[in-house]
């Protein structure tokens, strides 16, 4: 096992938001220790006073990493978001202070395209109304605009990860899958995709966002979106918050335009599980509203705690960025034999001439050398057969070249 410039015994992971337990198990088996867990998010002083002690810190989607925030974390090596989205993290600011952020790519994609379909089948029957009667004492047996999905159209609004997997699974039951995406996207099975959004939006009985948040996409479905669906469309949110006026989906729910909706994410949302949760959906019985669980299957959440867990240990251990989305990407090979040295700086003219220098000026033999830049940092890995006392003498004067962000040693 490698150890690092900073002994492993006294590197502090914290997780946040009940990531699940598997996750501290990879730690612990990469021999890491010093392991703090929390059950909800943290925010204001309190997520201050947990960053400020962390080397490593695990969120999912509820926590604000903010630039400030991050700013103070003087000891944050790495960030892991143990979800799909990065939106609540400021990924230049992190990037700026020479920390990688890595997260889950796909590893919950099919949970949330399970719940959209179930979602579908249920509001096209009424069951979310009809249920709620019944739960009152009514009864209303009645087929009156209830539909199978068989033979409807549904239109997927960002056509990613997520909404490929809810097109196959509407396709296996007989639905026709229209799409809309900024990107050009293959089409799978027989989706096709709308000439733009306002076809789609006029075409189908069924509206599914799955778009991220960007500054794109905040507001993108308003007042006037709802207007050009088809009267009686069902619409369903399970991507973020921000993308849907509330208000508007209520008053359109409350006109009859929308026949129901099924939300799963909210421009605000409670922090945790003893708090209150407000919205102007709350109480309307042709809605199906639900915490923020698209993504929240048991596994679902083993599989992101492995994923996500490695890919930090395996940058404290081994310097690789591998799929970091804010950060140049380097895969590292093993060091064993030799000692590393990993170097975040601004990406200036000049910089890798002075790295190399530190090594010639002290007739150092490097075995190998890795770097990779984008527009605004460059990340440099150079492994060396030194000693560790020199190893950490050359350490400090990358450490002291001009633009330097972060440089450790891993022996
Ligand atoms: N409810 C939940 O628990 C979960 C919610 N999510 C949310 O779902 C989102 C989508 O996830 P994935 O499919 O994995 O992401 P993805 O990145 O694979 O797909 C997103 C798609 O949206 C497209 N897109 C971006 N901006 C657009 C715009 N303005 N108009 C149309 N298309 C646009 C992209 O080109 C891409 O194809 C995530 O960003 C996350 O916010 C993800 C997992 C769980
Ligand atoms: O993966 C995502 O982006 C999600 O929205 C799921 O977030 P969560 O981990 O359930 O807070």
């Amino acid at each position: 096992m490698n150890a690092t410039s900073f002994p492993k015994s006294e590197m502090r992971v914290v997780l946040l938001e009940g990531i699940s337990t598997r996750a501290e198990a990879v730690f612990r088996a990469a021999g890491y220790s010093r392991i703090e867990t929390h059950a909800t998010a943290l925010d204001g002083d309190a997520l201050r006073a947990a960053l400020a002690q962390a080397h490593i810190v695990g969120i999912r989607s509820r926590t604000r990493l903010s630039a400030d925030m991050l700013g103070d974390a003087k000891r944050l090596l790495a960030v892991g978001t143990f979800c799909i989205g990065t939106n609540q993290v400021d990924l230049d600011a992190a990037e700026a202070l020479g920390i990688p952020v890595f997260n889950a790519p796909y590893s919950n994609t099919r949970s949330v395209a399970e719940l959209v379909i179930a979602e579908t089948v249920l509001l096209l029957r009424g069951i979310p109304a009809k249920s709620m009667q019944c739960h009152r004492g009514g009864w209303s047996k009645s087929a009156l605009g209830s539909h199978e999905a068989r033979g409807k159209t549904l239109g997927i609004i960002g056509y990613g990860h997520i909404g490929t997997q809810v097109g196959l699974l509407a396709e296996g039951l007989g639905m026709r899958v229209l799409f809309h995406d900024i990107e050009s996207k293959l089409a799978l099975g027989n989706a096709q995709p709308a000439p733009d959004l306002d076809t789609l939006l006029a075409q189908s009985d069924v509206v599914t966002l799955h778009v991220p948040d960007t500054a794109a996409t905040r507001g993108m479905i308003g007042a006037a979106a709802f207007a050009r669906m088809r009267r009686g469309v069902q619409f369903l949110n399970a991507s973020r918050g921000t993308v849907v006026d509330v208000q508007a989906l209520a008053d359109a729910i409350a006109n009859g335009h929308v026949a129901g909706a099924a939300v799963d994410v909210f421009p605000e949302e409670p922090e945790g599980n003893a708090d209150i949760f407000e919205s102007p959906l709350r109480g309307l019985d042709n809605v199906i509203l639900t915490p923020h669980v698209g993504g929240s299957t048991l596994e679902a959440q083993d599989s992101i705690g492995v994923e996500v867990a490695t890919k930090l240990v395996r940058y404290s251990d081994n310097g690789s960025t591998l799929s970091a989305v804010n950060f140049p990407e380097v895969t590292l090979p093993e060091h064993a034999g030799s000692h590393r040295l990993l170097h975040i700086h601004k990406n200036v003219p000049g910089m890798l001439s002075q790295v190399n220098a530190v090594f010639s000026a002290r007739h150092v033999n490097i075995d190998g050398q890795y770097l990779r830049t984008d527009a605004n940092v460059g990340y440099v890995v150079i492994d060396v057969g030194t000693g560790a006392a020199q190893a950490d003498a050359l350490r400090a004067e990358l450490a002291a070249i001009p633009g330097t962000l972060r440089a450790r040693v891993l022996y």
